[in-house]
Protein backbone atom coordinates (compact mmCIF):
# COMPACT_ATOMS: atom_id res chain seq x y z
CA UNK A 1 0.00 0.00 0.00
CA UNK A 2 1.15 3.43 -0.95
CA UNK A 3 2.02 5.59 2.08
CA UNK A 4 2.89 9.01 -0.16
CA UNK A 5 1.06 11.43 1.87
CA UNK A 6 0.21 13.21 -1.27
CA UNK A 7 -1.66 11.70 -3.62
CA UNK A 8 -3.54 9.73 -0.81
CA UNK A 9 -4.71 12.78 0.80
CA UNK A 10 -6.45 13.88 -2.51
CA UNK A 11 -7.91 11.04 -2.60
CA UNK A 12 -9.33 10.66 1.25
CA UNK A 13 -10.63 14.46 0.90
CA UNK A 14 -12.83 12.80 -2.41
CA UNK A 15 -13.67 10.31 -0.39
CA UNK A 16 -14.16 11.67 2.78
CA UNK A 17 -17.89 11.94 4.29
CA UNK A 18 -17.17 14.11 6.48
CA UNK A 19 -18.89 17.23 5.54
CA UNK A 20 -22.24 15.74 5.24
CA UNK A 21 -24.80 12.70 7.41
CA UNK A 22 -24.64 9.82 5.03
CA UNK A 23 -28.48 9.56 4.99
CA UNK A 24 -29.68 13.63 5.15
CA UNK A 25 -27.14 15.65 3.04
CA UNK A 26 -27.17 19.04 2.58
CA UNK A 27 -28.94 19.92 -0.71
CA UNK A 28 -25.49 21.75 -1.70
CA UNK A 29 -23.58 18.88 -0.88
CA UNK A 30 -22.22 16.47 -3.41
CA UNK A 31 -21.36 13.39 -1.70
CA UNK A 32 -18.68 11.78 -4.02
CA UNK A 33 -19.43 8.20 -1.69
CA UNK A 34 -22.70 8.14 -3.06
CA UNK A 35 -23.18 7.13 -7.01
CA UNK A 36 -25.67 9.05 -9.23
CA UNK A 37 -27.71 5.07 -8.76
CA UNK A 38 -27.55 5.31 -4.99
CA UNK A 39 -30.55 6.27 -3.15
CA UNK A 40 -29.59 9.32 -1.03
CA UNK A 41 -33.09 9.55 0.78
CA UNK A 42 -34.00 5.53 1.52
CA UNK A 43 -38.09 4.89 1.24
CA UNK A 44 -39.89 5.08 4.32
CA UNK A 45 -40.15 1.83 6.29
CA UNK A 46 -37.14 0.10 8.11
CA UNK A 47 -34.83 2.49 9.48
CA UNK A 48 -31.11 2.37 7.62
CA UNK A 49 -28.11 2.61 9.42
CA UNK A 50 -24.53 2.80 8.03
CA UNK A 51 -21.05 2.55 10.25
CA UNK A 52 -18.95 5.36 8.84
CA UNK A 53 -15.78 4.55 10.81
CA UNK A 54 -14.40 2.63 13.35
CA UNK A 55 -10.89 3.21 15.31
CA UNK A 56 -9.41 1.49 17.83
CA UNK A 57 -9.04 3.32 21.27
CA UNK A 58 -7.04 1.70 24.41
CA UNK A 59 -9.00 2.25 27.55
CA UNK A 60 -8.78 1.03 31.85
CA UNK A 61 -10.75 -2.10 30.41
CA UNK A 62 -8.72 -2.92 27.41
CA UNK A 63 -8.76 -1.66 23.86
CA UNK A 64 -11.95 -1.30 21.76
CA UNK A 65 -13.20 -0.53 18.53
CA UNK A 66 -15.00 2.69 18.49
CA UNK A 67 -18.37 2.83 15.63
CA UNK A 68 -19.62 5.66 14.46
CA UNK A 69 -23.08 5.75 12.21
CA UNK A 70 -25.13 7.37 10.64
CA UNK A 71 -28.91 6.36 10.21
CA UNK A 72 -31.96 7.49 7.63
CA UNK A 73 -33.91 8.42 10.71
CA UNK A 74 -32.08 11.10 13.14
CA UNK A 75 -28.74 13.11 12.17
CA UNK A 76 -27.67 11.85 15.63
CA UNK A 77 -24.04 10.53 15.47
CA UNK A 78 -25.12 7.00 17.44
CA UNK A 79 -22.31 5.14 18.41
CA UNK A 80 -21.36 1.42 19.15
CA UNK A 81 -18.25 0.45 21.37
CA UNK A 82 -17.07 -3.23 20.51
CA UNK A 83 -15.11 -4.99 22.89
CA UNK A 84 -13.71 -7.63 21.11
CA UNK A 85 -10.21 -9.07 22.28
CA UNK A 86 -10.17 -11.57 19.71
CA UNK A 87 -9.68 -8.82 16.76
CA UNK A 88 -6.54 -7.48 18.53
CA UNK A 89 -4.97 -9.88 20.96
CA UNK A 90 -3.54 -12.88 19.73
CA UNK A 91 -3.49 -14.65 23.37
CA UNK A 92 -7.30 -14.08 23.37
CA UNK A 93 -8.14 -15.59 20.07
CA UNK A 94 -6.57 -18.76 21.04
CA UNK A 95 -8.53 -18.63 24.50
CA UNK A 96 -11.75 -18.05 22.13
CA UNK A 97 -13.79 -20.81 20.51
CA UNK A 98 -12.81 -21.59 17.46
CA UNK A 99 -16.82 -21.27 16.51
CA UNK A 100 -16.36 -17.40 17.27
CA UNK A 101 -16.96 -15.10 14.92
CA UNK A 102 -15.62 -11.63 15.42
CA UNK A 103 -18.26 -8.64 15.74
CA UNK A 104 -17.72 -6.55 12.83
CA UNK A 105 -19.89 -3.87 10.96
CA UNK A 106 -21.43 -5.08 7.62
CA UNK A 107 -21.78 -1.19 6.22
CA UNK A 108 -18.43 -0.52 6.95
CA UNK A 109 -16.90 -3.41 5.03
CA UNK A 110 -18.65 -3.48 2.39
CA UNK A 111 -17.35 -1.57 -1.24
CA UNK A 112 -19.10 1.71 -0.75
CA UNK A 113 -17.57 2.71 -4.06
CA UNK A 114 -16.00 1.93 -7.85
CA UNK A 115 -12.75 1.92 -7.40
CA UNK A 116 -12.07 2.64 -4.33
CA UNK A 117 -8.38 2.64 -2.57
CA UNK A 118 -7.00 0.66 0.09
CA UNK A 119 -5.86 3.42 2.14
CA UNK A 120 -9.75 4.99 1.93
CA UNK A 121 -10.99 1.90 3.78
CA UNK A 122 -8.44 1.47 6.41
CA UNK A 123 -9.07 5.05 7.43
CA UNK A 124 -12.12 4.39 7.79
CA UNK A 125 -11.73 1.41 9.56
CA UNK A 126 -12.14 -1.92 7.18
CA UNK A 127 -9.09 -3.57 8.04
CA UNK A 128 -8.46 -6.98 9.68
CA UNK A 129 -5.87 -7.21 12.39
CA UNK A 130 -4.23 -3.71 14.18
CA UNK A 131 -3.40 -0.32 13.23
CA UNK A 132 -0.40 0.55 14.92
CA UNK A 133 0.78 3.98 16.19
CA UNK A 134 4.31 4.72 14.00
CA UNK A 135 2.48 4.24 10.95
CA UNK A 136 4.69 1.88 8.29
CA UNK A 137 4.57 -1.56 9.00
CA UNK A 138 1.64 -1.91 10.59
CA UNK A 139 -0.10 -5.43 10.83
CA UNK A 140 -3.04 -4.62 9.24
CA UNK A 141 -4.98 -4.59 6.05
CA UNK A 142 -8.00 -3.68 4.41
CA UNK A 143 -10.52 -6.25 4.31
CA UNK A 144 -11.92 -7.82 1.00
CA UNK A 145 -15.04 -5.87 0.67
CA UNK A 146 -16.63 -8.83 -1.74
CA UNK A 147 -16.83 -11.15 0.79
CA UNK A 148 -18.37 -9.15 3.12
CA UNK A 149 -21.83 -9.72 3.73
CA UNK A 150 -21.03 -13.88 3.89
CA UNK A 151 -21.58 -15.90 6.49
CA UNK A 152 -17.64 -16.39 6.65
CA UNK A 153 -15.84 -13.23 5.97
CA UNK A 154 -12.03 -14.38 3.98
CA UNK A 155 -9.83 -11.74 3.88
CA UNK A 156 -7.88 -11.82 0.55
CA UNK A 157 -4.61 -10.19 0.73
CA UNK A 158 -2.61 -12.03 2.52
CA UNK A 159 -5.09 -15.29 2.49
CA UNK A 160 -4.30 -16.53 6.23
CA UNK A 161 -6.91 -13.84 8.41
CA UNK A 162 -10.33 -14.91 8.77
CA UNK A 163 -13.01 -13.04 10.32
CA UNK A 164 -15.87 -15.26 10.46
CA UNK A 165 -15.93 -19.04 12.07
CA UNK A 166 -15.06 -22.03 10.56
CA UNK A 167 -17.61 -23.90 12.35
CA UNK A 168 -21.02 -24.22 11.04
CA UNK A 169 -22.67 -27.24 13.62
CA UNK A 170 -25.41 -26.00 15.62
CA UNK A 171 -23.57 -26.81 19.02
CA UNK A 172 -20.26 -25.10 17.33
CA UNK A 173 -22.37 -22.06 17.08
CA UNK A 174 -23.16 -22.37 21.02
CA UNK A 175 -19.83 -23.61 22.19
CA UNK A 176 -19.41 -19.65 23.67
CA UNK A 177 -20.95 -17.39 25.58
CA UNK A 178 -23.32 -15.04 24.41
CA UNK A 179 -21.88 -11.46 23.53
CA UNK A 180 -22.78 -8.61 26.46
CA UNK A 181 -24.86 -6.01 24.83
CA UNK A 182 -25.82 -2.57 26.64
CA UNK A 183 -27.75 0.00 25.21
CA UNK A 184 -27.16 3.47 26.56
CA UNK A 185 -28.53 6.54 26.52
CA UNK A 186 -26.22 9.83 26.87
CA UNK A 187 -26.34 11.12 29.75
CA UNK A 188 -23.98 14.33 29.63
CA UNK A 189 -24.43 15.32 33.41
CA UNK A 190 -23.92 11.72 34.84
CA UNK A 191 -21.15 10.84 31.97
CA UNK A 192 -18.81 13.87 31.70
CA UNK A 193 -19.05 16.31 34.92
CA UNK A 194 -19.80 12.86 37.25
CA UNK A 195 -23.15 14.18 38.70
CA UNK A 196 -24.56 12.35 41.56
CA UNK A 197 -27.94 12.92 40.67
CA UNK A 198 -28.12 9.69 38.55
CA UNK A 199 -25.77 6.82 37.73
CA UNK A 200 -25.42 6.81 34.33
CA UNK A 201 -21.13 7.68 34.19
CA UNK A 202 -20.98 4.54 36.69
CA UNK A 203 -23.19 2.35 34.27
CA UNK A 204 -21.23 3.09 31.22
CA UNK A 205 -18.44 2.31 33.21
CA UNK A 206 -19.34 -0.57 34.72
CA UNK A 207 -21.09 -2.31 31.34
CA UNK A 208 -17.43 -1.95 29.94
CA UNK A 209 -15.57 -3.59 32.65
CA UNK A 210 -18.38 -6.20 32.55
CA UNK A 211 -18.29 -6.48 29.14
CA UNK A 212 -14.59 -6.77 28.71
CA UNK A 213 -14.07 -9.80 31.59
CA UNK A 214 -13.42 -12.78 30.70
CA UNK A 215 -16.66 -15.65 30.81
CA UNK A 216 -16.92 -19.06 32.74
CA UNK A 217 -18.70 -21.44 29.83
CA UNK A 218 -21.43 -23.03 31.08
CA UNK A 219 -21.60 -26.41 32.91
CA UNK A 220 -23.75 -27.77 29.92
CA UNK A 221 -20.86 -26.60 26.99
CA UNK A 222 -18.16 -27.60 29.72
CA UNK A 223 -19.40 -31.34 29.83
CA UNK A 224 -19.38 -31.57 26.04
CA UNK A 225 -16.06 -30.29 25.10
CA UNK A 226 -14.80 -32.30 28.06
CA UNK A 227 -16.33 -35.50 26.65
CA UNK A 228 -14.16 -35.40 23.74
CA UNK A 229 -17.46 -35.64 21.46
CA UNK A 230 -16.48 -32.29 20.40
CA UNK A 231 -12.69 -32.09 21.15
CA UNK A 232 -12.68 -31.11 17.33
CA UNK A 233 -14.58 -28.37 17.91
CA UNK A 234 -13.05 -25.09 18.40
CA UNK A 235 -11.97 -26.12 22.53
CA UNK A 236 -8.74 -27.78 21.55
CA UNK A 237 -6.41 -24.45 21.41
CA UNK A 238 -8.16 -23.71 25.24
CA UNK A 239 -7.21 -27.72 26.15
CA UNK A 240 -3.23 -26.63 25.34
CA UNK A 241 -3.32 -23.73 27.37
CA UNK A 242 -5.61 -24.69 30.05
CA UNK A 243 -3.33 -24.52 33.07
CA UNK A 244 -3.04 -20.61 32.28
CA UNK A 245 -5.63 -18.07 32.37
CA UNK A 246 -6.65 -15.97 29.77
CA UNK A 247 -5.77 -12.28 31.22
CA UNK A 248 -8.35 -9.95 31.95
CA UNK A 249 -7.73 -6.25 30.84
CA UNK A 250 -8.07 -5.47 35.12
CA UNK A 251 -5.63 -7.88 35.81
CA UNK A 252 -2.88 -6.59 33.05
CA UNK A 253 -3.35 -2.78 34.66
CA UNK A 254 -1.12 -1.49 37.14
CA UNK A 255 -2.12 -0.85 40.68
CA UNK A 256 -4.53 -3.65 40.47
CA UNK A 257 -4.78 -6.38 43.34
CA UNK A 258 -5.67 -8.58 40.70
CA UNK A 259 -2.55 -8.10 38.41
CA UNK A 260 -1.25 -11.84 39.39
CA UNK A 261 -5.04 -13.16 39.12
CA UNK A 262 -4.25 -14.29 35.76
CA UNK A 263 -1.23 -16.86 36.65
CA UNK A 264 -2.53 -17.41 40.20
CA UNK A 265 -6.34 -18.87 39.34
CA UNK A 266 -5.86 -22.10 37.29
CA UNK A 267 -8.78 -21.83 35.85
CA UNK A 268 -10.61 -23.92 32.68
CA UNK A 269 -13.00 -22.89 30.29
CA UNK A 270 -12.93 -19.33 30.88
CA UNK A 271 -13.30 -17.49 27.15
CA UNK A 272 -12.67 -14.11 26.35
CA UNK A 273 -14.91 -11.50 27.38
CA UNK A 274 -17.01 -9.79 24.52
CA UNK A 275 -19.92 -7.56 23.31
CA UNK A 276 -21.00 -4.21 22.87
CA UNK A 277 -22.44 -0.73 24.22
CA UNK A 278 -24.99 1.14 22.30
CA UNK A 279 -24.41 4.34 22.91
CA UNK A 280 -27.33 6.31 22.01
CA UNK A 281 -27.66 10.36 21.49
CA UNK A 282 -31.39 10.11 23.03
CA UNK A 283 -29.99 12.35 26.35
CA UNK A 284 -32.38 12.60 29.35
CA UNK A 285 -34.96 9.54 27.92
CA UNK A 286 -35.06 11.38 24.84
CA UNK A 287 -35.69 14.94 25.62
CA UNK A 288 -32.88 16.46 25.04
CA UNK A 289 -30.18 18.46 27.55
CA UNK A 290 -32.14 21.12 27.56
CA UNK A 291 -35.35 20.10 28.62
CA UNK A 292 -33.97 17.36 31.19
CA UNK A 293 -31.88 20.67 32.84
CA UNK A 294 -35.52 21.78 33.21
CA UNK A 295 -36.57 18.79 34.98
CA UNK A 296 -33.39 18.89 37.06
CA UNK A 297 -35.06 22.32 38.51
CA UNK A 298 -38.78 20.42 39.15
CA UNK A 299 -36.93 17.70 40.93
CA UNK A 300 -35.11 20.51 43.31
CA UNK A 301 -38.48 21.65 43.88
CA UNK A 302 -39.71 17.70 44.99
CA UNK A 303 -40.62 16.18 42.15
CA UNK A 304 -39.43 12.98 40.97
CA UNK A 305 -37.77 12.49 37.63
CA UNK A 306 -41.25 11.25 36.22
CA UNK A 307 -43.26 13.54 37.32
CA UNK A 308 -40.65 16.39 36.31
CA UNK A 309 -41.13 14.58 32.77
CA UNK A 310 -44.59 15.07 32.41
CA UNK A 311 -44.67 18.65 34.17
CA UNK A 312 -43.04 19.54 30.79
CA UNK A 313 -45.37 17.58 28.76
CA UNK A 314 -43.30 14.93 28.05
CA UNK A 315 -43.44 11.40 28.58
CA UNK A 316 -42.00 9.35 30.98
CA UNK A 317 -39.43 8.04 29.08
CA UNK A 318 -39.46 8.98 24.71
CA UNK A 319 -36.48 6.74 24.20
CA UNK A 320 -36.87 4.31 21.38
CA UNK A 321 -34.78 0.83 20.31
CA UNK A 322 -35.23 0.76 16.61
CA UNK A 323 -31.84 2.51 15.62
CA UNK A 324 -30.17 0.20 18.22
CA UNK A 325 -31.71 -3.33 16.96
CA UNK A 326 -30.40 -1.99 13.47
CA UNK A 327 -26.92 -1.24 14.63
CA UNK A 328 -27.16 -4.60 16.44
CA UNK A 329 -28.22 -6.51 13.21
CA UNK A 330 -25.47 -4.54 11.34
CA UNK A 331 -22.76 -5.94 13.86
CA UNK A 332 -24.42 -9.59 13.08
CA UNK A 333 -25.70 -9.79 16.39
CA UNK A 334 -29.38 -9.97 15.90
CA UNK A 335 -29.66 -13.36 15.06
CA UNK A 336 -27.33 -15.40 17.65
CA UNK A 337 -28.40 -14.11 21.04
CA UNK A 338 -27.27 -11.98 23.13
CA UNK A 339 -26.74 -11.35 27.19
CA UNK A 340 -28.36 -7.93 27.59
CA UNK A 341 -26.98 -5.62 30.13
CA UNK A 342 -30.13 -3.83 31.80
CA UNK A 343 -32.71 -3.35 34.73
CA UNK A 344 -35.32 -1.85 32.46
CA UNK A 345 -38.26 -4.20 31.20
CA UNK A 346 -38.81 -1.35 27.93
CA UNK A 347 -35.43 -2.18 26.84
CA UNK A 348 -36.01 -6.15 26.93
CA UNK A 349 -39.30 -5.26 24.99
CA UNK A 350 -38.03 -2.74 22.60
CA UNK A 351 -35.48 -4.85 21.39
CA UNK A 352 -37.40 -8.19 21.16
CA UNK A 353 -39.88 -6.42 19.36
CA UNK A 354 -37.29 -5.43 16.48
CA UNK A 355 -36.15 -8.96 16.12
CA UNK A 356 -33.19 -9.23 18.40
CA UNK A 357 -32.74 -12.26 20.20
CA UNK A 358 -31.97 -11.99 24.26
CA UNK A 359 -31.30 -15.05 25.33
CA UNK A 360 -30.79 -13.52 28.59
CA UNK A 361 -31.61 -10.45 30.91
CA UNK A 362 -28.29 -9.15 33.03
CA UNK A 363 -29.41 -7.23 35.54
CA UNK A 364 -27.23 -3.85 36.74
CA UNK A 365 -26.48 -3.24 40.48
CA UNK A 366 -25.27 -0.01 41.38
CA UNK A 367 -21.79 0.09 42.75
CA UNK A 368 -23.16 1.61 45.78
CA UNK A 369 -25.92 -1.14 46.63
CA UNK A 370 -23.30 -3.53 45.90
CA UNK A 371 -20.19 -2.61 47.69
CA UNK A 372 -21.78 -1.48 51.19
CA UNK A 373 -19.62 -0.62 54.25
CA UNK A 374 -21.73 -1.77 57.16
CA UNK A 375 -21.82 -0.60 60.95
CA UNK A 376 -18.54 -3.10 61.78
CA UNK A 377 -16.51 -1.42 59.32
CA UNK A 378 -16.21 -3.97 56.86
CA UNK A 379 -16.96 -3.84 53.22
CA UNK A 380 -19.35 -6.30 51.92
CA UNK A 381 -18.38 -6.86 48.28
CA UNK A 382 -21.09 -8.31 46.05
CA UNK A 383 -20.71 -10.79 42.88
CA UNK A 384 -16.81 -10.67 42.19
CA UNK A 385 -15.34 -10.90 45.78
CA UNK A 386 -17.97 -12.85 47.83
CA UNK A 387 -15.31 -15.70 48.92
CA UNK A 388 -12.41 -13.50 49.33
CA UNK A 389 -11.48 -12.91 53.11
CA UNK A 390 -11.29 -9.51 54.64
CA UNK A 391 -8.15 -8.18 53.64
CA UNK A 392 -8.63 -8.84 49.82
CA UNK A 393 -11.76 -7.35 49.99
CA UNK A 394 -10.29 -4.32 51.95
CA UNK A 395 -7.55 -4.34 48.88
CA UNK A 396 -10.55 -4.41 46.19
CA UNK A 397 -12.39 -1.65 47.85
CA UNK A 398 -9.28 0.56 47.68
CA UNK A 399 -8.36 -0.12 44.13
CA UNK A 400 -11.95 -0.01 42.80
CA UNK A 401 -12.28 3.45 44.54
CA UNK A 402 -9.43 4.84 43.48
CA UNK A 403 -8.69 3.48 39.92
CA UNK A 404 -9.31 5.61 36.52
CA UNK A 405 -12.61 4.99 35.21
CA UNK A 406 -14.16 5.34 32.25
CA UNK A 407 -16.65 7.58 31.51
CA UNK A 408 -17.20 9.24 35.26
CA UNK A 409 -15.25 12.18 37.04
CA UNK A 410 -13.55 10.67 39.88
CA UNK A 411 -14.25 6.74 39.03
CA UNK A 412 -16.06 4.51 41.61
CA UNK A 413 -18.83 4.85 42.77
CA UNK A 414 -21.65 7.76 42.61
CA UNK A 415 -23.72 7.81 45.96
CA UNK A 416 -26.22 10.00 47.88
CA UNK A 417 -29.69 11.52 48.87
CA UNK A 418 -30.78 12.40 45.26
CA UNK A 419 -29.14 9.19 43.44
CA UNK A 420 -31.44 7.31 45.96
CA UNK A 421 -34.33 8.72 45.21
CA UNK A 422 -33.38 8.52 41.01
CA UNK A 423 -32.84 5.12 41.91
CA UNK A 424 -35.80 4.49 43.73
CA UNK A 425 -38.13 6.33 41.16
CA UNK A 426 -36.80 3.69 38.49
CA UNK A 427 -37.61 0.99 40.53
CA UNK A 428 -41.52 1.94 41.93
CA UNK A 429 -42.58 4.17 39.01
CA UNK A 430 -40.97 2.11 36.12
CA UNK A 431 -40.97 -0.57 37.01
CA UNK A 432 -37.01 -1.20 36.53
CA UNK A 433 -35.91 -5.10 37.34
CA UNK A 434 -33.63 -4.56 40.61
CA UNK A 435 -34.64 -5.10 44.42
CA UNK A 436 -33.82 -1.83 46.78
CA UNK A 437 -31.53 -3.36 48.93
CA UNK A 438 -33.29 -3.41 52.61
CA UNK A 439 -32.57 -0.53 55.18
CA UNK A 440 -32.75 2.06 52.37
N1 LIG B 1 -35.53 13.24 31.84
C1 LIG B 1 -34.61 12.80 32.69
N2 LIG B 1 -33.66 11.98 32.21
C2 LIG B 1 -32.74 11.53 33.08
C3 LIG B 1 -32.73 11.88 34.43
N3 LIG B 1 -31.68 11.27 35.02
C4 LIG B 1 -31.05 10.59 34.05
N4 LIG B 1 -31.68 10.72 32.88
C5 LIG B 1 -31.40 10.14 31.58
O1 LIG B 1 -31.82 8.79 31.63
C6 LIG B 1 -31.08 8.03 30.71
C7 LIG B 1 -30.68 6.74 31.41
O2 LIG B 1 -31.84 6.06 31.67
P1 LIG B 1 -32.17 5.34 33.02
O3 LIG B 1 -33.65 5.40 33.18
O4 LIG B 1 -31.31 5.88 34.13
O5 LIG B 1 -31.71 3.88 32.88
P2 LIG B 1 -31.98 2.89 31.71
O6 LIG B 1 -30.86 3.07 30.76
O7 LIG B 1 -33.35 3.03 31.19
O8 LIG B 1 -31.99 1.50 32.45
P3 LIG B 1 -30.85 0.49 32.68
O9 LIG B 1 -30.58 -0.17 31.36
O10 LIG B 1 -31.37 -0.47 33.69
O11 LIG B 1 -29.69 1.29 33.18
C8 LIG B 1 -29.96 8.91 30.22
O12 LIG B 1 -30.30 9.40 28.94
C9 LIG B 1 -29.96 10.08 31.21
O13 LIG B 1 -29.57 11.31 30.61
C10 LIG B 1 -33.77 12.73 34.90
O14 LIG B 1 -33.86 13.02 36.07
N5 LIG B 1 -34.67 13.16 33.99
Amino acid sequence: MSMDPTPISQTLQLASPSSSNYFHPSPSFHNPLLSSSSPVIPPPGRIKVRCMARTRIPTPHGELFLHLYHNSHDQKEHLAIVIDPIQLDPAAKSFAPKSRKEIRSISLDEKWREGETDMERVVRGAYVGRLLPGGEGNNTQPIEPTQVGQDDITMGIDGDEQIGGTESSSFAEEEDVKPLVRIHSECYTGETIGSMRCDCGEQLDEAMRLIALPQELSKQIQAHLHSGVHAHQGSDNRQDLKTEAFPTPESSRAGSPHADRATVDNRRDVVPGRGVVIYLRQEGRGIGLLEKIRAYNLQDLGHDTVTANLMLGHGADERKYDIAAEMLRDLGLAEGGIRLLTNNPEKVEGLSREGIRIVERVGMTPRDWKCTTQDDGHVHVGLEKNNAGEDAEKEYEDWRTRRAGVGLIGAGKVKGPELEKYLRTKVERMGHMIDIPEGL
